[in-house]
């Protein structure tokens, strides 16, 4: 699996743990920044995360600033982006299962050290349902459309 992988300032030292966390894994990881805890803003790693997905280029993004909110809202905007944030592992599993989400974002400044690596780890192995999910999944690019004519 491919993963692309930001954050801001606030994500950087959890960003640091998951990097250390993946290595040796069947993983290729690009980091996109930051790469100092110097005050940044998110929303450059978010839509440098975000596209590398978009493009197919990365199977899946880890975006992490301070909250997760901020990365993950700007991250969103990205067309073919569906971008949760994610705080306990029931979600984590269940928004693989039913939104088929692409980028995980995390609360560098919310989760401690082993709930994010296992929230991390959950997301990463759950398969999308498919099924039901499948209708939600393509209204929801279907929104997108509608907003994003004249931009493709
Ligand atoms: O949603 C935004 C993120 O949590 C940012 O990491 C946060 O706003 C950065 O705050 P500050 O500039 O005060 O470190």
């Amino acid at each position: 699996m491919k993963i692309a992988i930001g954050s801001d300032h606030g994500g950087y030292e959890l960003k640091k743990i998951i990097k250390k966390h993946l290595q040796g894994k069947a993983i290729k990881l690009k980091d996109f920044g930051t790469n100092t805890t110097d005050s940044c803003d998110y929303p450059d790693f978010a839509l440098a995360v975000a596209e590398a997905v978009a493009n197919g280029d990365y199977d899946r993004g880890v975006l992490i600033c301070g909250t997760g909110i901020g990365i993950s809202i700007a991250a969103n905007k990205v067309p073919g982006i569906r971008c949760a944030l994610v705080s306990d592992c029931f979600s984590a599993k269940a928004t693989r299962q039913h939104n088929d989400t692409n980028v995980l974002a995390l609360g560098g400044r919310v989760l401690g050290q082993g709930l994010a690596l296992e929230i991390l780890d959950t997301w990463l192995s759950t398969e999308f349902e498919g099924g039901r999910h499948s209708r939600r999944v393509d209204l929801i690019s279907q929104i997108e459309k509608k907003y994003c004519k004249g931009n493709e």
